[in-house]
């Protein structure tokens, strides 16, 4: 191991990087809030700060796999499509395999500079988490229970609201709608058999009723589907403690932009479009599999270099004073002082752990872990 590897892998780097996180984190949040009075005077003015506000927490985590880890990031597409990514509106659907997709989700977006518009259909959970969750909500992010009862009319009405956002968006979509994991996969493909449709290998069954409904309701703003196919070098299974550490991956992405026109109206056909759609991208997977590669020209957009400049400007403002306390703390010689940072920073450390948790597929949800009845008739 290289010097620069052992330096990464130190818990005093992990807790720097952490706490530049969470201290800028909750500044930014509470600028967020500053909006507030903003949005019924001028609301394209208050999305568009938030925009900025929420590009400062997301690239953080960017910086990190981009130029902590120097994770490689591989674009399969074609050039012609390549030349609208950053300036449409797009809805993007991804498989859901590993714990930091989404985080190569937001790589790409960085790249076409669309990270602080970026959208996604989350699951409700998710807007809990600090700094992430609370920014996600000024950011208009689209959450659904899970629970189609609900979600009918909830997301329908999130949906609605993006037609006029001021911004070039990515609308991201896991149709599978939880992690890929051996058990989840059994019990879809019993669904898949009771439903007559042919089996997926590396895919769950997409559940359909989210991805109709965003396409009935962002049609006219949005102009195409870029069907994306995500998957890592020499069967890496990239996490976000191992990022954390340094450890560098190798991300390739299929990308196929598809135009929205081309996509049925009609619900049962949309969603047999998109059953469609999973079976060519489970050939795509096969393929990957069988010559290390997808389909398409390889023409990767440079790291830029934002991500770490507002890294750098974060960590200018914050470590002076981290620096200048502990100075005193220990200067004071106090046992309480000193003992009370301590318990503050193990918080800190048991908060950042917890969130990291958020992402791990085997603290996952129980979502598509349970049998069905299936109905064999
Ligand atoms: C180009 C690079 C990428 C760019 C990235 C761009 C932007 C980045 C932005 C942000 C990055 C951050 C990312 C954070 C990620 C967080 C993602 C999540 O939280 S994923 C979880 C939430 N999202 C979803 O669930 C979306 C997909 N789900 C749906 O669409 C659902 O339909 C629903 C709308 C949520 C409703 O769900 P519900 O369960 O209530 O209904 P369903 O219709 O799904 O279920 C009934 C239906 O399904 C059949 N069924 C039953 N069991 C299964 C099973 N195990 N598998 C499949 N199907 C099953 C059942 O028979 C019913 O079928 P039918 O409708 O035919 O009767
Ligand atoms: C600079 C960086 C500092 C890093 C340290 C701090 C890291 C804190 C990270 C918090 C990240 C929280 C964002 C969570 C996004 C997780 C997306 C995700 O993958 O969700 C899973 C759901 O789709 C499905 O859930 P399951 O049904 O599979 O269960």
């Amino acid at each position: 191991m290289g010097f620069i590897q052992l330096l990464k892998s130190q818990f005093l780097c992990h807790l720097v990087i952490c706490y530049v996180f969470l201290v800028s984190g909750l500044i930014i949040n509470l600028l967020q809030v500053c909006t507030l009075p903003l949005w019924p005077i001028n609301k394209q003015l208050a999305r568009r700060i938030n925009c900025r506000l929420g590009y400062s927490i997301a690239s953080q985590m960017v910086a990190l796999l981009e130029w902590w880890s120097g994770t490689e990031c591989t674009l399969y597409t074609d050039p012609e499509s390549y030349s609208l990514y950053g300036k449409e509106n797009a809805i993007v659907v991804l498989n859901h395999n590993f714990e930091i997709d989404f985080l190569c989700g937001w790589t790409f977006c960085e790249r076409f500079g669309v990270l602080g518009s970026s959208k996604v259909l989350a699951k409700k959970e998710l807007a809990y988490v600090p700094l992430i969750g609370w920014m996600w909500y000024f950011m208009e992010i689209v959450f659904c229970k899970r629970k189609w009862e609900e979600d009918r009319r909830t997301v329908a009405k999130s949906l609605q609201n993006l037609r006029d956002y001021p911004e070039n968006y990515w609308f991201l979509l896991h149709c599978e709608g939880t992690r890929f994991t051996e058990k989840k996969h059994q019990i879809s493909m019993q669904v898949a058999e009771s439903k007559g449709l042919p089996k997926l290998k590396y895919h769950l069954l997409p559940r359909t009723k989210g991805f109709c409904i965003t396409v009935q309701n962002l049609r006219g703003t949005v102009t195409a589907v870029y069907d994306s196919t995500l998957n890592f070098r020499n069967n890496e299974t990239p996490t976000l403690l191992g990022l954390l550490n340094g450890k560098k991956y190798h991300a390739d992405l299929y990308v196929r932009r598809i135009p929205l026109e081309s996509i049925p109206e009609d619900e049962n056909e949309c969603a047999t479009w998109l059953h469609k759609l999973y079976q060519e991208k489970d050939q795509f997977q096969e393929q990957y599999y069988q010559t290390g590669r997808f389909p398409g020209t390889v023409v990767s957009p440079p790291r830029r270099p934002w991500t770490l400049l507002n890294w750098l400007f974060w960590a200018c403002l914050l470590l002076y004073p981290l620096a200048s306390l502990s100075a005193r703390v220990i200067c004071t010689g106090s046992s309480t002082t000193i003992l009370s940072t301590v318990a503050l920073c193990v918080t800190a450390s048991v908060g950042v752990r917890w969130m990291i948790g958020q992402t791990e597929i085997k603290k996952g949800s129980s979502y598509g872990n349970k049998d069905v009845p299936v109905n064999n008739n």
